[in-house]
């Protein structure tokens, strides 16, 4: 099926003309093809965006809510067929494709209910006769730009906040993953969504990215990706003069204490580590565990790794699908050939031998041990399924350790000791501070987001979403 981009309220095709097949990672069947836009695209779908601007940011809240508990309704019909779409297309197993499907359900919702919340303040002025107050306004028609990995609950999470607080929508999908936002893009039409509040182009970064990022009526950009074009994109625009926020890398830690319960502990490293092919930014990438158990924790985690079952993502057996694409699988094996030359391989290392997967983007699931802190591994965001495992004497060199890295997402501690517990939410250089359970995962109501180099503007999701999506206005109000 041929899918096309959506401006101003209409199904377009691409000024191109030119379209690219969308292919499952899995075994590169075709799942349907999208549009090749290019910047012209991009400009109508910004002018679409900035004259739905002025009436869409005059409804109440409530008005524009409605259009979100609509959709979310929409999409709750059909949660089965759009998470099998997502895992088909992303290679993350089912109950993940349907798992994400409902998170970002629950996103919308969520914020359809900030609708009733209060956006300013009633402040004391000096003056007695002046009502002194703050409101809020949006920014204004928003670029979002969005990754392949969790390809619908990342456009959901940027998108509903920027309806809800009243700004218009220009979204770029990742380009390996269009389907699941085509299925958002959908049900908001469906749902009786205003031409041009929510535009839609498909098509590559490199080719439309900075045709959105400077055009002249986009105020704000919302993106998630790499660290490289997240530094790209800034640079533009702030040039540009827009608002910008991204979302980047991690290297995260996850800390077992020699006290730790051992078989939760090392649950939590799996499901951290390989859940999504460990393609996440909030993935386990580090393991520092406390001398007194090291040997015991390292036997336990490889052979429970051993024993995860690599496939079909759509086989509910599966706990690991494929890598999203050829170079993905392509970078993860790079870094697992430098691991080899420079740490001590436990496990995996190397892409599965079963024939059913030759065609798709495999790779087993590996843990390093003897890692150097210098060493590729231990520094470079992978974005695959490979566990560096470090030794430390105590909690102090553990995190030394943990902190020895350029990003601050997300981290974990496994223990029981609450002392030690309340040190690590402390000490840990990290946005996300996990007690006794995965580095992974991000609820909708709570702020989402690192410091270092993981991050830079203000947090995405939960009330903090405000702060980007909206600029304070502080309004004095005398009497005459
Ligand atoms: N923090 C996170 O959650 C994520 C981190 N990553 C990291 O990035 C690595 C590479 O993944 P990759 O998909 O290439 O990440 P990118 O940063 O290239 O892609 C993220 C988004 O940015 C778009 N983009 C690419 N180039 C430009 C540009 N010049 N201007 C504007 N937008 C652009 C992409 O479009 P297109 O799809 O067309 O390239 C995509 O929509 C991963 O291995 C991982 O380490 C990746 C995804 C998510
Ligand atoms: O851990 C999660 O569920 C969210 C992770 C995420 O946002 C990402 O990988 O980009």
């Amino acid at each position: 099926m041929r899918y096309l981009n959506y401006i101003n309220g209409q199904w377009k095709e691409p000024v191109s003309g030119d379209y690219k097949l969308n292919l499952s990672p899995h075994n590169q069947e075709v799942l349907g093809e999208f549009p090749s836009s290019s910047a012209e695209d991009v400009q109508e779908a910004a002018a679409a965006a900035k004259k739905a601007f002025s009436s869409w940011k005059k409804l109440s809240f409530q008005q524009r809510a409605s259009y979100l508990i609509k959709a979310a309704a929409i999409l709750n019909e059909k949660v089965e067929e759009v998470g099998r779409d997502l895992s088909l297309e992303e290679g993350k197993t089912l109950a993940e494709g349907i798992g994400e499907t409902r998170r970002a359900i629950s996103i919308l919702e969520y914020y359809a209910a900030e609708a009733r919340q209060p956006i300013g303040e009633v402040i004391p002025s000096v003056n007695a006769e002046t009502f002194l107050y703050t409101t809020r306004v949006p920014v204004g028609p928003v670029g979002l730009i969005t990754p392949w990995n969790f390809p619908i609950a990342i456009p959901m999470w940027k998108m509903a906040p920027a309806l809800i607080y009243g700004n218009t929508v220009v979204i770029k999908p990742a380009d390996i993953t269009p389907k699941c936002v085509y299925h958002i893009i959908s049900a908001l039409d469906e749902a009786g969504l205003p031409a041009g509040v929510v535009n839609c182009v498909f098509g590559r970064g490199s080719v439309i990215g900075t045709a959105l990022v400077e055009n002249p009526h986009i105020k704000a950009i919302s993106f998630t990706g790499s660290n490289q074009v997240g530094h790209q994109i800034q640079n533009q625009a702030v040039a540009s003069g827009k608002k910008v926020q991204l979302e980047m890398g991690g290297k995260n830690p996850l800390v077992v204490l020699a006290d730790a319960d051992l078989e939760k502990a090392v649950d939590i490293a799996i499901s951290g580590a390989f859940r999504s092919t460990g393609q996440k930014c909030t993935a386990t990438s580090r393991v520092i565990v406390e001398e007194g158990i090291y040997e015991v924790f390292r036997d336990r985690l490889v052979e429970r790794t051993k024993q995860l079952k690599v496939g079909n993502p759509l086989d509910a057996d599966t706990f690991i699908g494929p890598a999203v694409s050829q170079s993905q699988l392509d970078g993860v094996l790079e870094l697992i050939e430098a691991g080899k030359a420079e740490a001590t391989l436990l496990c995996g290392g190397e892409r599965p031998t079963d024939p059913s997967l030759a065609n798709g983007f495999y790779v087993l699931p590996t843990v390093f041990e003897n890692v150097s802190r210098d060493a590729r591994i231990a520094r470079e965001e992978i974005f695959g399924p490979v566990i560096a495992l470090f030794k430390a004497k105590n909690y102090d060199e553990a995190i030394e350790l943990a902190n020895d890295t350029e990003f601050g997402l997300s981290a974990a501690i496994c223990t029981n000791n609450l002392t030690l517990a309340e040190r690590f939410v402390e000490d840990i250089e990290a946005g996300i501070v996990h007690v006794n359970s995965e580095t992974a995962g991000a609820e909708p109501q709570v702020p989402f987001g690192g410091c270092k180099n993981s991050s830079t503007g203000s947090r995405e999701q939960g009330k903090t979403a405000i702060e980007f999506y909206t600029q304070v206005k502080t309004v004095y109000k005398d009497r005459l």
